[in-house]
C-alpha cells in the first residue's frame, strides 16, 4: 500500500473575488443566492483540487445560511481552505463575505461546508492528509469531524422514523406547530 502524503491547509488556500453586477440580481433587486453558491461550489473545487491533485466533485455541502443580503457592485470574495480530510473525500470551508468598495466595510454574509470526493477514471481516490499547523485549523478539523457525527445521527433518525406508524408516535410534537392534522 502506498504511502500516506500529508499536506498543510495553507497550500491549497484558495480566494475568488467577483463583482456584483444587475444580471446577478433577483426580483428582490439583491443577489440571487444561486449565483453566490455557484461561486462557492467554483471555489470548493479549485481548493480541494490543489489539496488532492485530483478532479473533485461536490458530494454534499452543508450549512448555508444567508446572514445578510448582498448588493449590486459589491465585491463577494469566497475564502475557501481544506478543513478535513477523510479516506478519498475532503472538506473545504468557506467564508463569503462582500465588501461596500465605497466604504470598504465587509460584511460576512455566510460560511458553508463543501465535502468533495477526490476521483480518478471515475473512481474515488485516497487524498492526501492534512497537517495542523495553527489552533484555528485543529478546531475545524475537530468542529468538521463533530459535523460527520451529527451527520450520521440525522440519517439514522430519518432512517429509523418513515412509516406513518413511525410517525404517530410523535404526534404530539405537531401540536405545537403551525398545522393542523385533519385526518
Ligand atoms: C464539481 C461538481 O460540482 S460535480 C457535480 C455535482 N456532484 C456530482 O455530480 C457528484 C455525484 N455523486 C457521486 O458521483 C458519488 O455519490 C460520489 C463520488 C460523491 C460518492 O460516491 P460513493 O460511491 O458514495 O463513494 P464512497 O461511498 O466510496 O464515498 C466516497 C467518499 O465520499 C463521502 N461521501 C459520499 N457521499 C457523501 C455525502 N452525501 N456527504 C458527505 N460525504 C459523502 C464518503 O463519506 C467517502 O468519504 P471518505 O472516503 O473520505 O470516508
Amino acid at each position: 500500500m502506498a504511502e500516506r502524503t500529508f499536506k498543510p491547509a495553507k497550500n491549497s488556500e484558495t480566494v475568488i473575488t467577483e463583482l456584483m453586477i444587475p444580471s446577478y440580481t433577483n426580483f428582490g433587486g439583491k443577489i440571487h443566492g444561486g449565483v453566490l453558491l455557484s461561486m462557492m461550489d467554483k471555489v470548493a473545487y479549485a481548493c480541494a483540487m490543489k489539496h488532492t491533485g485530483y478532479y473533485c466533485v461536490t458530494a454534499s455541502i452543508d450549512e448555508v445560511n444567508f446572514i445578510a443580503p448582498v448588493e449590486i457592485g459589491q465585491l463577494v470574495s469566497m475564502l475557501a481552505s481544506v478543513n478535513y480530510t477523510g479516506n478519498t473525500s475532503v472538506v473545504v470551508g468557506i467564508r463569503v463575505q462582500s465588501e461596500d468598495v465605497r466604504t470598504n466595510i465587509i460584511t460576512h454574509t455566510n460560511t458553508s461546508y463543501f465535502t468533495m470526493v477526490a476521483m480518478d477514471n471515475n473512481k474515488t481516490v485516497p487524498v492526501p492528509g492534512l497537517i495542523l499547523e495553527t489552533q484555528t485549523e485543529l478546531r475545524r478539523y475537530f468542529e468538521a469531524m463533530q459535523r460527520k457525527v451529527l451527520k450520521k445521527y440525522y440519517r439514522d433518525e430519518f432512517a429509523r422514523i418513515k412509516t406513518p406508524d413511525d410517525i404517530a408516535e410523535y404526534k404530539n410534537l405537531m401540536e405545537s406547530e403551525n398545522c393542523r392534522i385533519k385526518f
